[in-house]
């Protein structure tokens, strides 16, 4: 059934309970900051806490799996309570891996997050395309099997990508928009929204082509494919990207509700702004921490509205 599918979920949840995504990323800073420890007791307060302040009223809920993974075995065995607690509180789970690997491994690691059978079945996971593309069809497929989804990194928020991700392809295009394409292509036709996914950080220099100037691309003809050819570094063509976009680097990297547009254009419409520490820093008190998801989500909401 078509409405069972990720993309239909996160549409849903996107109209339902609004652009936003909670992060939960337990840094010993974080805990430190709420009085706490760094140890698993501690971990698994902080986030009892986190999961009952936001599980019910966040559309999606992303734990970072390297905060978890610090603690060894009992550091997951908390990761996989948190993940069934947020799917049964109605919030879509992303786990924050970003695997990237190849063949059998990649299907291991498809198995791992998508797989209902698995103890860490969560509802879409985070991708790395950089050992290619097509490398990630294991995880695609199996998503696809299960209803499930995969949010693929195109241009990430922090400094250091956009070495590689604008770098330019011999076909002109950057990897990014190379990546931004694969993903339309796995998405074409998909209704409402294609359940793969991109992470487009909000802290990126500009995005897309619509608001650099260079809305009319160039049309290019390279090897009997047409590509649009981006003018400028800015100049990514997004709205084909028809899946969610998580857009992470929100609040405490510097990233505004104001940047969803700029960065976004008319793709905001599927924007799925994702915010760790600023929201986790309002703790350890659940009402701080319920008002700055409910503050925090206005404020996603009429940025894109306007
Ligand atoms: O995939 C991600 O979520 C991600 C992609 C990216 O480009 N930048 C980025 O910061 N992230 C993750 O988003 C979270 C950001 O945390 P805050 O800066 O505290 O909001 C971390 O868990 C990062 O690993």
């Amino acid at each position: 059934m078509v409405d069972k599918t990720f993309g239909a979920k996160a549409h849903k949840a996107l109209s339902k309970r609004g652009p936003l995504c909670v992060g939960i990323d337990p840094h010993a800073g974080l805990l430190r900051h709420w009085g706490l420890s760094d140890d698993v007791a501690s971990l698994e307060r902080f986030c009892r806490t986190m999961v009952e302040s936001v599980a019910d009223t966040a559309a999606f809920v992303k734990p970072q799996s390297a905060f978890f993974e610090r603690f060894g075995s009992k550091g997951i065995a908390v990761l996989e309570k948190v993940v069934a607690e947020c799917r049964a509180a109605g919030a879509l789970v992303i786990i924050d891996a970003k695997r990237g690997d190849i063949g059998s491994t990649m299907s291991a690691y498809a198995s791992a997050y998508l797989d209902p059978a698995s103890p860490l079945s969560c509802d879409a996971v985070t991708a790395s395309p950089f050992l290619g593309f097509g490398s990630l069809t294991p995880m695609f497929d199996l998503a696809e099997a299960h209803n499930r989804g995969v949010f693929v990194l195109a241009l990430t928020s922090n400094p250091e990508g956009a070495s590689v991700q604008r770098a330019r392809r011999s076909d002109g295009r950057t990897v990014a928009q190379s990546i931004v394409d694969d993903i339309a292509a796995v998405n074409e036709d998909a209704e409402p929204l294609g359940s793969i996914g991109a992470v487009i950080g909000a802290t990126v220099k500009g995005a897309c082509a619509e608001n650099s100037g260079s809305i009319t691309a160039v049309r290019e003809h390279t090897h009997g494919i047409t590509h649009a050819t981006p003018q400028s570094d800015s100049a990514h063509d997004l709205m084909k990207i028809n899946g969610p976009i998580l857009v992470p680097g929100m609040g405490a990297q510097g990233g505004k509700p104001s940047d969803l547009k700029r960065v976004l254009g008319r793709a905001a419409a599927a924007a799925i702004p994702s915010y760790s520490r600023e929201i986790a820093r309002q703790g350890p008190s659940p009402a701080a921490i319920k008002e700055a998801v409910a503050r925090t989500l206005d404020e996603c909401r009429s940025a894109l509205r306007r």
